[in-house]
This record gives structure tokens, C-alpha cells and sequence, in this order.
């Protein structure tokens, strides 16, 4: 037989040993990449109900579950996952992500694997369905069979309606997928509704109250020499653990191993009368050797607040200072919760907390305790109170016929994890339950607003400090601008400013991020057309020095145009004298300034553009100009991407439908480019 022959028959008997392995044995996944909770609620609210269709199945992270790991012990997998940035894959799903992006797995990797996709997104962004369109291609491409129609679902229409119309065929269409093949794994159908025991009278009134999403994990109580071992310092004295590392050059950082770096500047760059409060932050990276462009983050990793955190723990009962270590509720020989053992079959659970480590670490730094409840984690809380009237609240919250309570009462008050806990004084929560339905705290993210050769060794952002009116009329703090801030030592009263002091250095987790996309265009001659108003011209600060670098070389330029927005000149006016700078010296063409409280008609950036329409639609039809829009809201974008239409239609004479197609294409040439938040 010839090489060639001998390797095909190898990889085809391979093939059929795998497929044999998983239609005989393999587990049903529900698979999860989620940035804000979204996809990570549907998912678990699947596993929760796939018990009540008879079907056994586990909910994971994808980062819980190596790719590798996915053959051979997956009979059946249903992926949800949404993106973020630009298309980007959410924190838990990157490694996973950029595993199935490889090209250099074996054709057959996954052949054996049946799975769906239900893809969420919102279709403002550029990159519409970026990470769930990566999963759609690269999963067949290596030899997954799909077993349901995979489905797109929308924020701009709603996600709930769509997945429910989809979750219609799911159950019959996985029944078939898992039963194919001997000795299905199955359990008991449990009635819809609640996954307990009979309800009382009240509780059987309510309209569909989700199964209960049980807990996977069980904790492992441990010594603190075990944090030693694992190579993580610990203090004694508040059971606080760290694994940041200070600075090496061969390390990647990321947000799972983010570096600590020293705040070397920080100060407001808004007025001490405004209740608006932006902070420009400088960080040293000299020692990480990493480096970045404009249109790259900083991803900061935060803390919620000691006080918060020590409330849960007294409100819990719980010692802070202890470590433990995390095994699956059905592990049975694997698992040995000395953080060296994978659990579940091959999968690492509860990941994004690090463990092992203290309780008090990783309600501090690990879950996110302020986050909006979601009802998942409200059904599994009336799971553990005695008080039937509390029980009852909090299933009805949590159920679908008290959509409109949980909308004013959780979304709108946002109460935190201990105010809800104080609020149903009965509820004595399992803590491995309790920390399994808690979402990961996430990094946040900051658009670098420098060039590296300007601010040498350093990396420089500019934030909001996040607050918000609550329904019942409290302030809502973010969490991490307003720990920035604390940290910082910064007072907006007294207009405190960061001083920095070698002998009390202030630290924070970080980690670099690139923009993709969003980048300054090779060469000078291309228009610029940059709409960053607020802290969205944060990166047209960093472009704009770049810029200027690269005109001090000497070259043809094209124009630049800015746009910026806020809310009156002495107010709020960013990098104002940077800006006026880079018009004077010849960087920027033109600055056009949009000031929404300076008279009586609001004015945003969108209007200004209007009052240039001829100028720009020149621009961008004959030109070829590079549009970049950032900041803060979806809606901001799609005001501003329909006044382009509008530029398009009285600047150039275009028919809307033209303008909008240009515009189209521009997004696909990468000439249309946005970053935006909300
Ligand atoms: C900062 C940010 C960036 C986003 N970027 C994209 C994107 O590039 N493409 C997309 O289709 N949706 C994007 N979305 C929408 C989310 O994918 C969508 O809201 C989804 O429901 C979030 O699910 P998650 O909570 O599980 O992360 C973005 C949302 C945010 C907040």
C-alpha cells in the first residue's frame, strides 16, 4: 500500500472509530460564549429544560472545554454564542474560538459531533454575527454533522421570540441526534414548569417559571497551602490571592493573565461643576515588551467593592478567607479539587474564577455581584428559601408571566446580588450553587487614545465614570470606572488630581487588545473622516498622532476631518487644546465641534454633518475617503450612519438606495469602520 493509501486508510478507520465512539457513549452540550450573560443565560435555561424533555446534558463555557476535548466524548453539542468588539469572541469562548479558526486540524477532528448553532448578535454592528458565522463554517469543515437548522437571533428584533420560535423543533430534532446509536443517555422527563416537588397553591398559579438550573459544581474546601503550591501569593491577612504577573516579555497577556501595571498619570477632563466626570489614565507597559497601535484596548480588569463583597459574605455566612477548590457534582474518579485534575470529562469548571482561591477572592474579582439579576439566578435563589411568600416573589420574578415585574423590580432597579439577598431574608443559598449561576466579571474594555511613540512605555485611555439612575431613584455606580476612580484616590469634589508616589504605587490588572479593523490607512493620501463625539475620540487622538508622525516624514496628505461632540465648551470638551493643536499645526483639516447644551436646540454630530454634505459626500464618492465612527451607543451609530445616507443623497444627488449600498460597500472594503459600545 502507498504512503498516501496507508494515510487515508488510517484517517477513514480513525473516522469510524470516533463516530462509533460517540454514537455508543458521548455526552449532550449545551456550549456557551458569552460576553454580558446573554448567551450564557439561554444556554443554561436549555440545559435546565432539555432534563424536562428527558434529555441528560451539561452546560459549559467554551473555554471550560477544550476543543481537543470535544471528540469522542460529545455525542451532540448546541453552541450559543454571541460576539463583541468588532465581531470579536466573548472572553470565555477566545481559546475555543481561535482553536476551530486553526487551520491545521485534521479534516475529520469532530467527525461524530452533531451540533446547532443559535447565534445572538445585533445587526448595527459592522460585523454582524461574527463569531457565531465563525463557529457555522468551521464546525462542518471539520466533520460535525448538523442536527437542527442553526439560527441568527437579532437584538434589533427581539431575542426571546426568535429563540423560542427556534427552540420549537430543538427538543424532537436532539432527541433523534442523541438516541441515534445505542444506549441513548437520558433521564427522567420532568414536568414543565418547575424542576421540584409539587407546588403550593400561590406558586401553581404562576406562568411558566423556568427549570430550576442545577448546580454542576461542588465546592472543595482547602488549606491555604495549597495556593503555594499552585504558585499564587497569597495574604493572610484578607484572604485575598493574586496571579498577576509583574512584567515579562515572553508572556501573552490576555484577560485570563493580565499584567499588573503602574498608573503613572491620571487626571479629569471634565469641569468640577459638571456631574459628568471623563478621566484620562496613563499606564507604564515598558516591562511587558508588548506593543499596540492606535485603534487598539486596554482591557481592565475590576473589582467590585470591598464593602459589597464583605456584606454578601456576612449576609452569607460564609468565611471569606478560606480556599476552595471546585469539582463537578458527578465527577466520579477525575476531580481531585487540587486544581491539577480536569473535571467533567475534560472540561475545567468554573474557569474565569481561578481557582483554587478564596471565597473572598473570587466574589471580589471573579463573579459579578452588580450585575442585572438574571432570572436564572432568581429561580435558582427561591430554590433556597424557607419562606414560601419569599419563594413564590422570586419565582414569579422569574417566570414568564412576570415578565413586567422583573422588568421594573430587577432590570430598572437593578438591585445588587446582597440587596436582593436582603430583600428575601429566608434565602440561605448553597454557595457552590450559588457561585456556579453568578457570571464571570468581565474585563472592560478602553480604545487607547495615544501612538506608542508618543507616550513611550506607556499606554494612555480615557473613561466615563459610569452612573445611572435607577427606577427607584438611586445612582447605579459601574463598576469599573467608579473602582478606577476609588483607586485612583481621585476626587471629583475636590478635583483631586493622581499624584504619582514611589513608595505607594498604584496597580492595575491590564492586558492590550488589537482593533482589527480600526486602524489609520497606509499612506497619508486617503481622506480621513473621523465621528468620535464624548470619549469616542479617544482613538482619534492616538490616530491623529500617528498621523502627525507620519507627516513629519514628508508626503502628500489627504484631508482630515473630525467630528466631536459634547455637551458645552467648558464643560466637557476632551483633549480640547490636543485637538485645536492638530488643526493648527495641519493633522486635522478641520475640526468640527457639535455642543448639544450650548443653546436652546440640541445639537449632536450627526447634525454637522449635514451642514457639510456637499464637502464630505465629495469626499467619500470621489475621494474614497476612510469613514471611522466611535463611541458610546448604538444609537449614536445609527443616527450617524442615517445622516451619511442623507450626506450621500443632498451632497452627491444620490438616490437613497445608492447612497446606502456605497455605504455598504465601504463596510466590506473595511473604508466604513465602527466601534461602538453601549
Ligand atoms: C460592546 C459590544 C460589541 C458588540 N459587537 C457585536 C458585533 O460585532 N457583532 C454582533 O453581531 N453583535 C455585537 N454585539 C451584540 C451582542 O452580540 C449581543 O448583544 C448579544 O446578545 C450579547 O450576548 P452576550 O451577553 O452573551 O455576550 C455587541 C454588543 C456589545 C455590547
Amino acid at each position: 500500500m502507498t504512503g498516501p493509501a496507508m494515510l487515508a486508510r488510517a484517517a477513514a478507520l480513525r473516522k469510524s472509530k470516533l463516530e462509533a465512539a460517540s454514537r455508543s457513549s458521548g455526552e449532550t452540550l449545551f456550549l456557551y460564549g458569552s460576553q454580558t450573560g446573554n448567551a450564557m443565560e439561554v444556554a443554561k435555561s436549555l440545559n435546565a429544560e432539555a432534563a424536562t424533555h428527558g434529555i441528560a446534558s451539561r452546560v459549559l463555557a467554551l473555554d471550560e472545554k477544550p476543543l481537543h476535548k470535544i471528540p469522542g466524548t460529545t455525542k451532540a453539542a448546541v453552541f450559543v454564542v454571541s460576539s463583541t468588539g468588532d465581531g470579536d469572541p466573548p472572553e470565555n469562548c477566545e481559546r475555543f474560538h481561535n482553536a476551530l479558526k486553526r487551520r491545521t486540524h485534521a479534516a475529520d477532528l469532530l467527525a461524530g459531533v452533531q451540533f446547532t448553532v443559535l447565534g445572538l448578535g445585533d445587526s448595527n454592528y459592522t460585523t454582524y454575527m461574527g463569531v457565531p458565522r465563525v463557529f457555522t463554517s468551521r464546525l462542518p469543515e471539520l466533520g460535525a454533522k448538523r442536527f437542527y437548522k442553526n439560527c441568527e437571533a437579532d437584538e434589533v428584533d427581539g431575542l426571546e421570540d426568535v429563540i423560542d420560535k427556534w427552540k420549537e423543533g430543538l427538543w424532537d430534532a436532539l432527541k433523534a441526534a442523541v438516541s441515534e446509536g445505542a444506549n441513548p443517555p437520558s433521564v427522567a422527563p420532568l414536568p414543565n414548569g418547575t424542576a421540584n416537588p409539587p407546588p403550593a397553591s400561590k406558586e401553581s398559579k404562576l406562568v411558566g417559571v423556568p427549570p430550576l438550573q442545577k448546580s454542576r459544581i461542588k465546592l472543595i474546601w482547602q488549606g491555604a497551602e495549597t495556593i503555594r503550591t499552585h504558585g499564587k501569593l497569597s495574604s493572610a491577612t484578607n484572604g485575598t490571592v493574586t496571579s498577576l504577573e509583574n512584567g515579562n516579555p515572553t508572556i501573552e497577556y490576555s484577560a485570563a493573565h493580565p499584567f499588573s501595571a503602574e498608573v503613572t498619570a491620571a487626571e479629569y477632563m471634565t469641569a468640577s461643576w459638571s456631574d459628568r466626570r471623563v478621566i484620562h489614565l496613563e499606564v507604564d507597559i515598558a516591562r511587558t515588551g508588548a506593543s499596540y497601535k492606535p485603534g487598539d484596548s486596554l482591557g481592565v480588569l475590576p473589582e467590585n467593592r470591598p464593602e459589597l463583597v464583605d456584606g454578601l459574605l456576612e449576609r452569607l455566612g460564609a468565611d471569606g478567607g478560606r480556599v476552595f477548590s471546585v469539582a463537578a457534582v458527578d465527577d466520579v474518579g477525575t476531580g481531585q479539587g487540587d486544581g491539577s485534575a480536569d473535571v467533567a470529562g475534560g472540561a475545567r469548571l468554573l474557569g474565569h474564577v481561578g481557582w483554587p482561591c478564596t471565597l473572598r477572592e473570587a466574589l471580589l474579582r471573579h463573579c459579578d455581584v452588580t450585575a442585572v439579576a438574571r432570572k436564572g439566578l432568581l429561580r435558582v435563589l427561591a430554590e433556597y428559601c424557607a419562606d414560601s411568600a419569599e419563594r413564590t416573589e422570586l419565582l414569579m420574578l422569574s417566570s414568564r408571566g412576570g415578565r413586567d415585574a422583573y422588568k421594573v423590580q430587577i432590570q430598572e432597579v437593578r438591585p445588587s446580588l446582597l440587596e436582593i439577598l436582603k430583600r428575601f431574608p429566608s434565602c440561605k443559598p448553597d454557595l457552590a450553587h450559588l457561585l456556579d449561576s453568578l457570571p464571570p466579571l468581565v474585563a472592560r474594555m478602553y480604545s487607547v487614545t495615544c501612538n506608542a511613540n508618543d507616550a513611550p512605555g506607556r499606554v494612555q485611555v480615557a473613561f466615563s465614570v459610569v452612573k445611572e439612575q435607577t427606577g427607584d431613584g438611586r445612582v447605579f455606580h459601574g463598576v469599573c470606572t467608579s473602582w478606577l476612580e476609588r483607586r485612583l484616590g481621585l476626587d471629583p469634589k475636590t478635583q483631586r488630581q493622581f499624584v504619582a508616589n514611589p513608595s505607594a504605587r498604584v496597580s492595575v490588572p491590564v492586558f492590550l487588545k488589537s482593533g482589527g479593523d480600526f486602524r489609520l490607512p497606509e499612506g497619508l493620501t486617503a481622506p480621513l473622516l473621523m465621528i468620535g463625539p464624548g470619549t469616542g475620540v479617544a482613538p482619534f487622538r492616538g490616530f491623529l498622532q500617528q498621523r502627525r508622525e507620519r507627516l513629519q516624514a514628508g508626503g502628500e496628505a489627504g484631508p482630515a476631518w473630525l467630528f466631536f461632540g459634547c455637551r458645552k465648551e467648558d464643560e466637557d470638551f476632551l483633549y480640547e487644546k490636543d485637538l485645536r493643536k492638530f488643526e493648527t499645526d495641519g493633522t486635522l483639516t478641520k475640526l468640527v465641534t457639535a455642543f448639544s447644551r450650548a443653546g436652546d436646540a440640541k445639537v449632536y454630530v450627526q447634525h454637522k454633518l449635514s451642514e457639510h454634505a456637499e464637502k464630505l459626500a465629495s469626499l467619500i464618492q470621489h475621494g474614497k475617503a476612510h469613514v471611522f465612527i466611535c463611541g458610546d451607543g448604538v444609537n449614536m451609530a445609527r443616527d450617524v450612519h442615517a445622516a451619511l445616507v442623507k450626506v450621500l443623497v443632498d451632497g452627491a444627488q444620490m438616490a437613497e438606495g445608492d447612497a446606502t449600498a456605497l455605504l455598504n460597500n465601504m463596510v466590506k472594503e473595511k473604508r466604513y469602520v465602527r466601534d461602538i459600545w453601549s
